[in-house]
């Protein structure tokens, strides 16, 4: 029997972009079922460039990005769905938190009866049940970013695609949602790409963190960390999260601009 399809197959993709910055060079990745892969690098690797070209919000100027073995016309079909969590909420003022979470159904044409009993679920999946009837002025910036997160998710994604989504939090309400996002994203088999500037959030988040590096944007190595570690607060403080902390380090030190010749402050 043929392996099933990865959920995502970047085969040779590269972007230059109109201007003739080169964006990535070309770059190979297969993201399967059920992982979580953190993509981490300096700034200007390609992170979020290759995180759009997955969104097919760019296109690739080399190569094929492939969704679940087919192309873009596959997305939203029966169990290829996919969401994207920037890292502002962008939640409209005017709307409560139930409405808010809505929208993509309301877009998508799902009758109304059917996209309310969806909302609660989706509420509840990130802690959020007591307020459906708040406006985003009455929140916090964590619970802001929670509601985001509903909405991404009650569309029921296949493919979690999330840019940057705690950097603007304070660490602990970021590593409250870094526990929340992994409890989730295990308990339903949830596949994820997640770009952070965070070391510590990939090592704690991912199965598989992809170290990038500039000038051309291109994945430098993968690192690859065991699935079944409970991600909770005991792992943060483990000696197994130290050590995965120390790899990552080194792997970002290789790939670091001043290595590369940058003068420091
Ligand atoms: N629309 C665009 N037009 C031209 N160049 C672009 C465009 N978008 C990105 N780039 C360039 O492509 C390269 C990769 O950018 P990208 O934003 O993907 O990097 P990044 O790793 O996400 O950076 P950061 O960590 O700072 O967000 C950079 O040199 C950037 O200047």
């Amino acid at each position: 029997m043929l392996a099933p399809a990865p959920t995502i197959h970047l085969q040779s993709v590269e972007k230059v972009f109109p201007n003739g910055v080169r964006g990535l060079a070309p770059l190979d990745l297969a993201v399967g079922q059920g992982e979580l892969v953190s993509l981490i690098g300096p700034s200007g690797c390609g992170k979020s460039t290759l995180l759009k070209l997955i969104a097919n919000l760019h296109q690739p100027s080399g190569g094929a990005v492939r969704w679940w073995g087919e192309d873009f016309s596959a997305i939203g079909r029966e169990g290829r769905r996919l969401s994207f969590v920037f890292q502002d909420p962008t939640l409209m003022p005017w709307s409560n938190v139930a409405t808010n979470v809505r929208l993509p159904l309301d877009l998508d044409g799902v009758p109304r009866a059917q996209a309310e009993a969806r909302i609660m679920p989706a509420l509840r999946q990130v802690g959020l049940e007591h307020a459906a009837k708040r406006y985003p002025a009455q929140l916090s910036g964590g619970m802001r970013m929670r509601v985001s997160i509903a909405r991404a998710l009650v569309t029921r994604p296949d493919l979690l695609l999330m840019d940057e989504p705690f950097g603007a939090l304070d660490e602990f309400t970021r590593n409250r949602l870094d526990e929340d996002m992994a409890r989730l994203c295990a308990r339903d088999g949830l596949t994820t790409i997640f770009v952070t500037h965070s070391l510590y959030e990939a090592a704690f988040l991912s199965s598989r963190v992809i170290v990038m590096a500039a000038d051309p944007g291109r994945i430098h190595a993968e690192y690859v960390i065991d699935p079944g570690m409970p991600r909770d607060e005991a792992f943060r403080m483990s000696d197994a999260f130290a050590r995965i902390c120390r790899d990552l380090t080194a792997l970002l030190s290789e790939v670091s601009p001043r290595r590369a010749g940058e003068e420091g402050l």
